[in-house]
Formats: C-alpha cells, structure tokens, sequence
C-alpha cells in the first residue's frame, strides 16, 4: 500500500512540510512518497492519498486544484487527507479575533470536503523568504498591510504537522 503526497509550492514551503509528512509516514512502517502533483502521471499506483497545495489570496494554487478534480473518482476510491499551507506570524487569531487557521482555509476545502469526503483537512503555518518572491508576489506585499499580513519568517509548526501524520499513519494501518 503506497501513499501519495502529492503537492503543490510555489516557493519551497509546501515542499518541505509534504516532504516531512511522507517521511513521517515512512517512519511509521508506512510506503510513502512526496511529489510535485503536476510531476504525478500514473495515479493508480497509489493507494491512499495526501494532497496539499500552498495558498495565494485564498486559493489552492491551480495545478494542485486541477490535480484533484480530474482524478477526484480514483481519489475518492482510497483513503485521502488535505492540507494547505498558509497563514504567516505567530498569532493564532486574525485582527478581529477569528481563528487565523480557520479564516485561512482555501475555497477548495469547501468544493473538496463535498467532493472527496476526505478523513481530514488541515492549515499550516506557512513560510515566506522576501528574497526569493517573483516581481507580482512582492507587488503584493508592498500594497498597504501587505508586509503585516505577509511577515517575513519560517513559521512551519513541525510538531503539528507531525502529529497529523501520525494520526494518519494509525488510520492506514488498521
Ligand atoms: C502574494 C502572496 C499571497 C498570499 N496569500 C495567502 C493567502 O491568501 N492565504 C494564506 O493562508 N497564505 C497566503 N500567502 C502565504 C503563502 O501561502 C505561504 O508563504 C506559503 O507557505 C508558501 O508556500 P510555498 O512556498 O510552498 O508556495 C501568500 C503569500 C504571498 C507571497
């Protein structure tokens, strides 16, 4: 039984935390592999299914939200999990004291948490390198409040992304 984490990540952030989930998976006497979704052709190899994609102004990045949708029949045939990686800082609650996680659910979850029925959907924390940013992404950050929505930093919860991977690993192998 292979596991696919399959990912989307614009920057590299999305990678490492799909990267650390499939190795976590390993660790658990799991068969797991991480791969760029748009990389990903044979999706009958696999039997159970990770999917995350970083999210920009709400949205899953497009080949991540593709990837589902025309696959979604196979998908939903196996187990499969979401996350989406996002929201940057350290506070836990947004300037109107709302749940920053929460608020930074992409509009996929809701299409997908109909679609697919997943056994979990999550937000992580994000991480954000200014120096790396294409031209329109730093554009962004410069409008008013940009720099304070979008804070410079590594902010990866590597405990809470390994203990979602573990409570999936417990669920594949009963
Ligand atoms: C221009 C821009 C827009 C963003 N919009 C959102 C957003 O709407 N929601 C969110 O949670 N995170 C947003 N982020 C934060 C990214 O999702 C976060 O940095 C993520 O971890 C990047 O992952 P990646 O390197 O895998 O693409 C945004 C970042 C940038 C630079």
């Amino acid at each position: 039984m292979t596991t696919l984490v399959g990912f989307s990540s614009k920057y590299g952030a999305t990678e490492g935390i799909a990267e650390r989930i499939a190795r976590k998976l390993r660790e658990a006497g799991q068969d797991a592999v991480a791969r760029p979704v748009a990389s990903v052709d044979q999706v009958d190899e696999y039997d159970a299914f990770v999917i995350g994609s970083s999210a920009y102004m709400g949205s899953w990045r497009k080949d991540a939200t593709e990837f589902v949708r025309r696959h979604q029949e196979l998908i939903t045939a196996h187990p499969v999990w979401l996350f989406s990686s996002g929201p940057l800082g350290t506070a836990g609650k947004d300037a109107q004291g709302r749940d920053l996680l929460k608020e930074s659910e992409p509009k996929q979850f809701e299409e997908f948490g109909q679609s697919l029925q997943p056994r979990g959907m999550r937000v992580f924390f994000g991480a954000l390198d200014p120096t790396v940013l294409g031209r329109r992404d730093k554009l962004v950050r410069r409008i008013p409040s940009g720099r304070e929505l979008l804070p410079e930093g590594d902010f990866r919860n590597w405990v809470a992304i390994d203990e979602w991977a573990a409570e999936i690993a417990r669920e594949l192998s009963v």
